[in-house]
């Protein structure tokens, strides 16, 4: 039998309130229809802030349960709302609290962290109040932007991976980014390169990377390509002369040929069109080499504060021992080690072993011991190969670290751990396993690392009752 199709409704509507991903959601009641309870739709938004009073198109109203929806115009603005007079919107997404004030967003994150710990069991008085930015604007030092087919670069449109807005200018990039990104422009519309269709596979330019050091100020740009650079050698000696004229600190210009029709960001061949495959930067004093694909904390400002964070609560001496899970380049490790006795780290990836390496090095420490390994199987080893750490930080992936590591730290028995936490849910459900080893949880100090968007870290102190 054929669905029955209700007619498309125009509904003036106010946002209860944000879901997890920041989106708004309407709780609707349809008006009772020939003696029936009225139906419940759910509709759900970008781009607003509980309190907004929008109007919204609803096909098919009384037939669905959920609308997931643009609205057509916004009525009157919540509480909440900033005035729009002053922001650069991005409208690719990815930030979806960008409408909201950021003293509304601080306590939101706020919330939500005490939301998470409290579910499992914890006391809300051990969080403390949420470390914020001052000025919460530009503060990426990693941008990567989408050439579109039609000649636009910027972000895909959120859950549209063939829309690419171009980028005019950018509320998370710092300036210098927004102007190498109009350089570049530039420099594709006056050789008419093509962009990259995703549909016919064609075209030369795929993606843009940069990366800027707030510390050393070295500037990175990375151009991903489907033909080589020495095929096109006098495009490809333009651009080196257009960048590297209008910025004095560009330190590493880098060609990446990828052909790969699934992943964009891929590296087949990479030429070094000007300066070198890296560029230096700083974190808390220590140097670190960036590669254009290494891992680095991206926001450099809180990230020092969550360094400082996790020195504070390990309190290591010279006479300790120290772990750190999940390593990466070593961003935790160098300064621990520059406290510590002797410091291990462990890390899936092995190019991000081999630059912590490189950086415990760079940075005169020759008391590391860096591997590359499961966190698992990684602890298992290293109690045969290293031995017993005085003190554990882990700082894992989103998802946590999950059971079977969580038990296999809570045997470790370090009197203190500290735990680095990109997602509050996961680090509640991991905090719960170390119940059963006698740990007890004492402090928990979220940061906003990614203003605009739902992301909210967490430095957390824990310690063994025995
Ligand atoms: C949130 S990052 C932290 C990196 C580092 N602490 C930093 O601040 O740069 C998590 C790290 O865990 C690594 N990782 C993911 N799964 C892992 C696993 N099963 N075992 C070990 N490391 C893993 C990732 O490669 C990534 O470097």
């Amino acid at each position: 039998m054929k669905k029955e199709i209700y007619p498309t409704e125009v509904l003036d509507v106010t946002i209860d309130r944000l879901d997890e991903k920041g989106r708004g959601v309407v709780s609707y009641v349809h008006a009772p229809d020939k003696g029936s309870n009225g139906k419940h739709l759910k509709i759900i938004m970008n781009n607003v802030v509980p309190g907004d009073k929008v109007r919204v198109t609803v096909d098919n109203a009384k037939g669905r349960k959920t609308a997931v929806i643009e609205y057509d115009e916004l009525l009157s603005p919540g509480p909440s709302r900033i005035s729009e007079v002053n922001i650069t919107v991005n409208e690719a997404g990815g930030t979806p609290l960008q409408f909201m004030k950021y003293e509304d967003q601080l306590k939101l994150k706020q919330e939500l962290v005490q939301g998470y710990l409290v579910e499992k069991g914890f006391d809300v008085e051990k969080v403390q109040l949420i470390i914020g930015m001052e000025n919460p604007y530009r503060y990426r030092n990693k941008m990567e932007l989408t050439f579109g087919s039609d000649g636009a670069l910027g972000m895909h449109r959120q859950g549209n991976f063939r829309e690419i807005i171009d980028m005019e200018d950018s509320m998370l990039a710092p300036e210098e980014m927004v102007q190498v990104k109009h350089a570049v422009s530039q420099w594709q519309k006056d050789h008419a390169l093509s962009g990259y269709d995703k549909d016919s596979k064609e075209g030369l330019l795929r993606n843009l990377m940069m990366r800027k050091s707030f510390a050393t100020e070295e500037l990175m740009v990375v151009i991903f390509a489907t033909e080589r650079a020495e095929d096109l050698p006098e495009v490809a000696a333009d651009l080196t002369n257009r960048l590297s004229g209008q910025f004095e600190n560009l330190a590493s210009l880098i060609w990446v040929l990828n052909r790969n029709v699934a992943d964009s960001t891929q590296s087949e061949e990479e030429m070094v069109l000007f300066g070198r495959d890296y560029i230096y930067d700083q974190l808390k004093g220590f140097n670190y080499r960036i590669w254009h694909d290494t891992f680095f904390q991206a926001n450099p400002v809180q990230a020092e504060k969550l360094v400082d964070l996790a020195l504070d609560y390990a309190e290591v001496d010279a006479s300790m021992r120290t772990l750190d899970l999940f390593c990466g380049v070593g961003t935790f490790s160098l300064p621990m080690a520059a406290r510590s006795k002797e410091l291990a780290g462990i890390e899936i990836v092995e190019s991000s072993i081999q630059s912590a390496r490189r950086n415990a090095v760079d940075n005169g420490l020759d008391n590391t011991y860096f591997m590359v390994s499961d966190a698992r199987s990684g602890l298992k080893t290293l109690k045969e190969e290293w031995g017993q750490p005085d003190l554990l930080l882990l700082d894992p992936p989103r998802s946590g670290a999950g059971g079977k590591v969580m038990r296999s730290i809570g045997r470790f028995g370090t009197e203190k751990i500290v735990y680095v936490s990109c997602n509050p849910k996961s680090l509640a459900e991991d905090l719960v396993w170390l119940r059963d080893f006698g740990y007890e949880l004492q402090v928990v100090q979220p940061v906003d690392q990614f203003p605009h968007t739902m992301h909210v870290e967490c430095v957390v102190l824990i310690t063994r009752n025995i």
